[in-house]
C-alpha cells in the first residue's frame, strides 16, 4: 500500500481504505478462484495495483467518461483505476466466468458503483467508450481487430480516444503496423526496478495499420 500513497497523494480516505481492502479481499478470493500467482500476491500493490495506476498517470479519466477493460482477469487494471476514478464508468469484461465472479465480488466488497463486470467475449461487446484498457490479453493486431467500432470518436481528454495497453520489453516488430502508437514508460513516473521494462502503449482511434 505503501506504493500507492507514494505517487497517488490526493486521495480521499474512502480511496485509501479500498486500495488497502484489496489485499484482503484477493488473499480470499485467491484461494478460492486463482487469479494471481502465489509469487505475485506477496507483491500485489506493486505488480497489480500501481501497475494498473500506470495508465492513470499517462491519462487521467474524466467524470462522466466510459472505460472498458478486456479481458480483466481478477480485476486489472480495471479494479484499481475504478478506485482512482469513481466517476468514470468501466466495464470490465472476461471470457471466463469464474474470473467475473471475483470481479464482481471484489466490485461489491469495495462498493464501487462503477464498476459492471461481465462474462462476455471482447467480440461481444456493444457500445463506445473513451478508452479501451487492457493488460496481457493479446497482441496489438487482434486487439485492434476486437476493439474495432467500439471507440467513442468525440475525445474529451488530453490524449485522443482509444486504446491503452499496458505492455512490456521491446515492441518494436508487435508495434510496427501501428504508425500512430505511441509508447510512454513507466519507469519515467514510477522508480521500482519492477517498471523499468514497463510500458503503456497509447494508440488512437484512427489506428489503421500502416
Ligand atoms: C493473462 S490474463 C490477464 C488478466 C488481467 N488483464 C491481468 O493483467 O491480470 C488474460 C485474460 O484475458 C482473457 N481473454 C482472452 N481472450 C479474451 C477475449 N477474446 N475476450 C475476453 N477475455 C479474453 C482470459 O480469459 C484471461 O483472463
Amino acid at each position: 500500500m505503501k506504493e500507492i500513497n507514494k505517487y497517488f497523494d490526493l486521495l480521499s480516505q474512502r480511496q485509501i481504505e479500498q486500495f488497502e481492502q484489496l489485499e484482503g479481499l484477493y488473499r480470499d478470493w485467491n484461494q478460492k478462484i486463482n487469479v494471481i500467482s502465489r509469487k505475485d500476491m506477496d507483491e500485489l500493490y506493486e505488480r497489480h495495483v500501481l501497475h494498473s495506476l500506470g495508465i492513470a498517470k499517462v491519462q487521467p479519466f474524466l467524470a462522466g467518461s466510459k472505460i472498458l477493460d478486456i479481458g480483466t482477469g481478477g480485476g486489472f487494471p480495471g479494479i484499481p483505476l475504478a478506485i482512482l476514478f469513481p466517476e468514470t464508468e468501466f466495464l470490465l469484461v472476461d471470457s471466463i466466468g469464474k474470473k467475473i465472479t471475483v470481479v464482481q465480488e471484489v466490485a461489491q466488497a469495495l462498493g464501487l458503483k462503477n464498476v459492471k463486470a461481465v462474462q462476455m467475449r471482447a467480440e461481444q461487446v456493444k457500445g463506445e467508450f473513451d478508452f479501451i484498457v487492457s493488460r496481457a490479453v493479446t497482441k496489438m493486431d487482434d486487439f485492434t481487430k476486437w476493439t474495432k467500432n467500439k471507440i467513442r470518436k468525440k475525445s474529451l481528454h488530453e490524449l485522443s480516444n482509444g486504446i491503452l495497453y499496458l505492455k512490456g520489453g521491446d515492441l518494436s516488430e508487435e508495434l510496427q503496423h501501428f504508425p500512430k502508437a505511441k509508447v510512454f514508460a513507466l519507469s519515467d513516473y514510477f522508480d521500482e526496478a519492477f517498471f523499468e521494462t514497463k510500458k503503456v502503449v497509447h494508440l488512437p482511434l484512427k489506428y489503421k495499420p500502416a
